[in-house]
């Protein structure tokens, strides 16, 4: 009897201590997990990659453990960094060096380690590719296995999203085979018409603004160029250019403003989650942005042939990766208006300084116009004719394209020509503006504006010519780049005949760079009738 009684009464009292034993042994065993993996991600595995990187001959400052390099970096920044810069004197020659400015770290390494070299922001693993011959060597390599970054879909959420720019693999050669040929020669072609009347507007409201000051007038440039870039980038995507779409593109600026620079750069590991103030305001315009574009995808059905149209048309065939149709079309969307109104944008501004700043080339480049035109109005065949033209926009976008970093991830160990074999999980960074102004690849005069080194082509410019990458490089090269500078041309060949510019007193000449490399605080013309 008492045996039996102790056989009933074995489940009760045993099988929750045995429960909670159990409970306390998987919590043991994976908080024992966590950590042998924490110990792997942020300590082995970097170290494994980086003396991976050192037995290749490609060293670079120590870290240190958990931050990596963070600490160097800040204490370079703070004695190194300049301050912002006072007005721009006109009686002194403009500096064109940025680069010591911007990433003082990123100079002081190259300094120390060579041009090739390594570093570590927490626990992602970096190689630094500043030489040229490197360079051409990643530019042939044409593997999916150099990705993009995981950090920026994750440092980048509300920004970029699951869009061309973030994604790899399978699911961007979709993206990429969806959104290419939409920019493609015959394409662009087809958008001049619409470029020259938005360049009309700009042209007539800068004539009424020099009318009522008098002759002369102050313009900040930033905003009228954008609103060029955002009615063409807006016409290409959707048809159209109205209420809804000019609200679309002026949430798209707010965005980038509140973007500021990645975490990944500035030492904060998982401080995008935090609901600080900024970040709440670029939840909030992400989702903004969203039903916006879903608003406009409704209308935009009935409007026929169109990049949306062409976004969802695609959505549901092909690998599409982790995004679900609405995302593929609504994240790419948003790229496209960020990308497509932004880069030549600051391209077009920080160009529209430098011919400000050189008379002599603006000089040139207006005569051309004026003799190519002869008053007519423009055409493809008047724009393909413009030789100094294209010098020019050679020369601003070598110095000032805009873009930050041409970024890849290593998704397997993958080998650079036949020196270097990159393993599986290191971050690789290439700095045009840096690259653009070395004088062993560009010669003496590397920092300073001089269209004319263009003559014979880029071989001509270049020691080695592959190393000249304002588009990027490899077959993720910029898909706009034939779109880019058919606006350059035609806002720089409606402008100049109706106007000379100079800097003006209040220009601040600071280069700043968050998500791109603009003007801090805008391009500021004194801007005269010709
Ligand atoms: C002067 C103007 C422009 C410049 C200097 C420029 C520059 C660049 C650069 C450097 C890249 C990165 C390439 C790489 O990672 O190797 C890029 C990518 C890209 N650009 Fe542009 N761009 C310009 C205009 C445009 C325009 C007008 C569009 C139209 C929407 C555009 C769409 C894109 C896209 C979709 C990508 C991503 C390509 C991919 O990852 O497959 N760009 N651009």
């Amino acid at each position: 009897m008492e045996q039996t009684l102790l056989l009933y009464a074995f489940p009760a009292f045993v099988v929750p201590m045995f429960c909670m034993m159990d409970a306390f042994l998987v919590f043991v065993l994976s908080m024992f997990c966590m950590m042998i993996y924490g110990v792997y991600d942020f300590i082995l595995r970097p170290k494994y990659l980086r003396a991976k990187l050192v037995k290749q001959g490609i060293d670079g400052p120590t870290p240190t453990l958990i931050l990596g390099n963070y600490p160097d970096i800040q204490k370079i920044e703070s004695k190194e960094r300049a301050s912002d810069a006072t007005a721009y004197n006109s009686n002194e020659s403009l500096s064109l060096e940025c680069c010591s400015a911007l990433l003082p770290e990123l100079s002081q390494w190259t300094m120390e380690f060579g041009k090739n070299f390594t570093f570590a922001l927490g626990k992602t693993q970096f190689l630094y590719v500043g030489d040229g011959d490197l360079v051409r060597e990643m530019s042939l390599c044409k593997t999916l296995d150099l990705g993009k970054p995981s950090y920026m879909r994750k440092e980048r959420g509300p920004l970029l999203g699951k869009g061309i720019l973030t994604t790899s693999k399978e699911a961007w050669v979709h993206q990429r085979k969806t959104i290419a040929p939409t920019f493609f020669v015959d394409k662009v072609k087809n958008m001049l018409g619409t470029m020259l009347d938005s360049g009309d507007t700009l042209v007539k409201s800068w004539e009424k603004l020099v009318e009522t000051e008098g002759g002369i007038a102050d313009i900040k440039v930033d905003d009228y160029v954008k609103t060029f870039t955002s009615s063409v980038a807006s016409i290409a995507m959707f048809g159209r250019y109205e209420a809804e779409e000019q609200v679309l593109f002026s949430k798209c600026r707010d965005l980038m403003e509140v973007s500021g620079s990645p975490t990944v750069v500035d030492g904060r590991p998982f401080y995008r989650y935090y609901p600080t103030k900024k970040h709440r305001e670029q939840w909030k315009v992400e989702k903004e942005i969203y039903r916006i574009i879903q608003d406009i995808d409704k209308k935009c059905k009935s409007q026929g042939e169109s990049i949306l149209q062409t976004l969802v048309d695609a959505s549901d065939k092909g690998e599409l990766g982790s995004c679900t149709p609405r995302q593929f079309i609504i994240d790419n969307c948003k790229e496209l208006c960020i990308v497509a109104m932004e880069v030549p944008g600051i391209t077009a501004i920080w160009g529209l300084m430098l011919l400000a700043a050189h008379p002599e080339w603006q000089e040139r480049a207006r005569a051309e116009v004026l003799e190519i035109c002869g008053g007519q109005s423009l055409d493809s065949e008047k724009l393909n004719k413009m030789k100094v033209m294209k010098l020019i926009i050679q020369e601003i976008i070598r110095l000032y394209s805009g873009v930050g970093f041409t970024a890849r991830e290593a998704l397997a160990d993958v080998n650079i020509g036949k020196n270097i074999v990159v393993p599986k999980g290191v971050n690789i960074w290439i700095w045009p503006a840096a690259l653009h102004r070395d004088r062993e690849l560009w010669g003496p005069d590397a920092l300073k504006f001089n269209p004319g080194r263009f003559a014979n082509g880029i071989p001509g410019a270049c020691k080695i010519p592959s190393s000249f990458t304002p588009f990027g490089i490899g077959p993720r090269t910029c898909p706009g780049m034939n779109l880019g500078i058919m606006e350059l041309k035609v806002l720089y060949a409606l402008l100049l005949p109706k106007f000379s510019f100079s800097i003006s007193p209040n220009y601040r000449h600071v280069p700043r760079f968050d998500v791109l490399l603009e003007p801090k605080y805008g391009v500021q013309l004194l801007v005269r009738r010709v």
